[in-house]
């Protein structure tokens, strides 16, 4: 059984694959953050802009087995006569506590390349096309290989001098959004700073808020 609080069509918006035409996939439940507001301050993760409770959703629900997820997901993915393998964009929530070999079977017999957006601190199951690992605060990190690691930035217990030396091709820092904790703007000052600074890292922004779509 599989746990969806939405899936929809969208460009991935952040990182090195930004502006890519992907199914999101956003399973529900974390384990950094039970998701509610009172519990947000003592959580690991503190800072997270996404509402994973539950699976009411736009095409959210509960999943039977791997095939109905990977059905499920293909009929959104709109282009089958054209070129472009279909792209799937596995998130959360944290999707490594429910991602599988058997869902990533099914998605690959449909034909979809696969990537995952994970907080890195459970293992992940072989056949991810594309890892995207994310580390939060003091939350031991378990994932310290992949393609891409994006940093949201600043975090005081997890600043970007502490994985510079993982095996990642890309390293990228994203202005932490501030408005889910009743901020204002972003640090995007900051951000740019280090990255001209230290250019090893790369500025990933949430291109998606900028353009108003999902
Ligand atoms: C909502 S998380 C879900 C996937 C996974 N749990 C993780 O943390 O990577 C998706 C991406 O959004 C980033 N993110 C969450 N809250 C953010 C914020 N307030 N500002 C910028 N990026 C944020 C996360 O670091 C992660 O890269
Ligand atoms: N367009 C878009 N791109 C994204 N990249 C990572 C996201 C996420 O929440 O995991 C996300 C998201 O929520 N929307
Ligand atoms: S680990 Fe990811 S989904 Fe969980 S609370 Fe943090 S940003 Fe949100
Ligand atoms: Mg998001």
């Amino acid at each position: 059984m599989y746990s969806v609080k939405e899936a929809f069509y969208t460009l991935q918006g952040e990182g090195a694959r930004a502006g890519r035409a992907s199914v999101f996939c956003r399973f529900t439940g974390c384990n950094l953050w039970s998701g509610r507001e009172r519990d947000r301050a003592t959580s690991h993760c503190r800072f997270c802009d996404t509402d994973f409770i539950g699976t009411d959703g736009q095409h959210g629900g509960r999943f039977a087995d791997a095939q109905a997820l990977a059905n499920h997901l293909m009929s959104l993915w709109p282009h089958a006569q054209e070129a472009a393998a279909p792209y799937v964009v596995f998130t959360g929530g944290e999707p490594l506590l429910q991602l599988d070999t058997p869902l990533i079977e099914a998605m690959h017999a449909q034909g979809f390349e696969i990537a995952v957006e994970t907080n890195g601190t459970l293992p992940s199951p072989d056949g991810i096309d594309w890892l995207c690992v994310s580390p939060k605060g003091d939350a031991t990190l378990r994932i310290t290989q992949g393609d891409e690691l994006k940093l949201v930035f600043p975090q005081s217990d997890a600043m970007p001098e502490q994985f510079t030396h993982l095996a990642f091709k890309h390293f990228y820092l994203q202005p932490m959004d501030l408005s889910p904790r009743g901020g204002q703007g972003t640090t995007m000052k900051d951000t740019v700073s280090y990255c001209l600074a230290h250019p090893q890292w790369r500025l990933s922004l949430q291109t998606h808020k900028i353009a108003g779509i999902d």
